[in-house]
């Protein structure tokens, strides 16, 4: 059996970022910057005030000051300020020329036109300005390519003068769920049905990871019907199925995905949970065939899937990794890597007592999988494992 470490490297081989694309600001957080953004001005692009208050020349100072105007943010002062002379000014508002300073109105006592110092007054000359270019100048470099956007950057690009980005198109990912015993979510069970749960969680899982995620549904264990459904999703970048990935008489995956034309690399990793995991191509798509177990479903979607849309957006692949002490011993691990339901909390870790790969309450109760390599040997109450937050999905951001 592949081990974990060769596996995710034969999913990630020869992944070719995708095309660019350019979208307006507002749809470009968690979006993958295609080329370096530059600043089109200065900015701030005047001298501005920090502060309500007087604009004065700091030679003047202790003052008294003469009132001779106002600048207020979008409305400049557009005489020069002369020998104790004072313009009324606020936050944002273009410094006047001649003026260096600015005075905390806090600090002065206003009479007519009459102005005055009666508090502290500036530090220094030039107090209270923000100066032109302070937060970046002129054809600065504001956001490196392949920098996964944020809210924050996308002040940073509009403050920069751009409204629309260029960013790396989202791998399209094609979501079938396998199974005749499925029945759509909100939907009463008759007997023998169980609900399709994975559907819901591996789809907005992988739209966190930057997917453009098209859910088909639901698609029956019919052989005629599954190589339909395949044929159309290897149109798509990567092809995800549910289901049908292990032995059984009634899982029919393996030879719909053969009739479709897939051509399988492998079957089975040495994993725990997601151990009959499906990697292969159809079409010009990538086929990952997860285990219709739901807790084996994401934790392969996790270790796999999301990878694999990363580097489609030329991000690192992830899952990003913590390490924490453990409450309570474990025994040696066997020949596949494990990750075991916990919680973290505090720096210590608690694998949950329950590890079954089919229940949900349990794993809604978990924030975290402990990594348990390979023939890792027993640990100790309070020794350091390798964790995986959960709620870090996608692991790159
Ligand atoms: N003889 C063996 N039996 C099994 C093996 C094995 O190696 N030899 N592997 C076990 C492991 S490990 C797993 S994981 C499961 C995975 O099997 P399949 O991928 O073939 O999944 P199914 O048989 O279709 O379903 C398993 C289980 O999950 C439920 N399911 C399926 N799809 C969904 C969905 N979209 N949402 C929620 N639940 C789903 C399904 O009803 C079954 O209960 O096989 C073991 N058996
Ligand atoms: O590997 Mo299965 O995925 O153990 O439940």
């Amino acid at each position: 059996m592949l081990s974990y470490e060769e596996a995710r490297s034969r999913i990630l081989a020869d992944i070719d970022v995708l095309e660019s694309e350019d979208v307006a600001l507002e749809v470009a957080s968690g979006r993958t910057l295609a080329r370096d953004l530059v600043a089109s001005h200065d900015q701030p692009p005047f001298n501005a005030s920090a502060m309500d208050g007087y604009a004065v020349r700091w030679e003047d100072l202790p003052g008294p000051f003469k009132l001779v105007g106002e600048s207020a943010a979008g409305m400049a002062f557009g005489e020069t300020v002369g020998r104790a002379e004072a313009v009324r000014i606020f936050t944002g508002a273009p410094l006047p020329a001649g003026a260096d300073t600015v005075l905390v109105q806090e600090d002065c006592t206003a009479d007519g036109t009459d102005i005055r110092l009666t508090g502290s007054g500036p530090a220094a000359s030039g107090s209270h300005i923000r100066r032109r270019g302070m937060d970046f100048a002129n054809a600065d470099l504001l956001i490196s390519a392949g920098t996964r956007l944020t809210p924050r950057h996308l002040a940073l690009a509009a403050a920069g003068g751009h409204g629309r980005l260029a960013v790396n198109r989202p791998p399209r990912v094609a979501l079938i769920a396998n199974g005749d015993e499925l029945v759509l979510p909100g939907t009463a069970l008759s007997p023998g049905q169980i609900t399709a749960s994975s559907s819901p969680m591996i789809a907005a899982s992988l739209r966190h990871a930057g997917a453009d995620v098209d859910d088909f549904g639901i698609v029956a264990d019919e052989a005629t019907e599954l190589k339909t459904a395949l044929l159309k999703a290897s149109a798509y970048d990567i092809v995800v199925t549910m289901g049908g990935a292990s032995v059984g008489d009634h899982d029919h995956m393996h030879s719909a995905m053969e009739a479709a034309g897939a051509e399988r690399d492998f079957w089975r990793v040495a994993i725990r949970p997601g151990k009959p995991l499906i990697h292969g191509r159809i079409g010009a798509a990538t086929l990952v065939g997860l285990p219709g177990n739901p807790v084996s479903a994401y934790v392969c979607a996790l270790l796999f899937v999301a990878p694999l849309i990363a580097a489609f957006q030329g991000q690192p692949p992830g899952p990003a990794t913590t390490t924490a002490r453990l409450r309570e011993q474990l025994p040696a691990n066997g020949a596949r890597r494990d990750h075991l339901r916990a919680v973290v909390e505090g720096g210590w870790v608690r694998p949950l007592a329950t590890q079954d790969s089919s229940q949900l309450a349990v794993f809604a109760s978990a924030n975290a999988l402990i990594v348990r390599e390979a023939h890792a040997p027993q640990a100790a109450d309070g020794d350091e494992v390798e964790v995986i937050p959960l709620d870090s999905f996608p692991a790159a951001s």
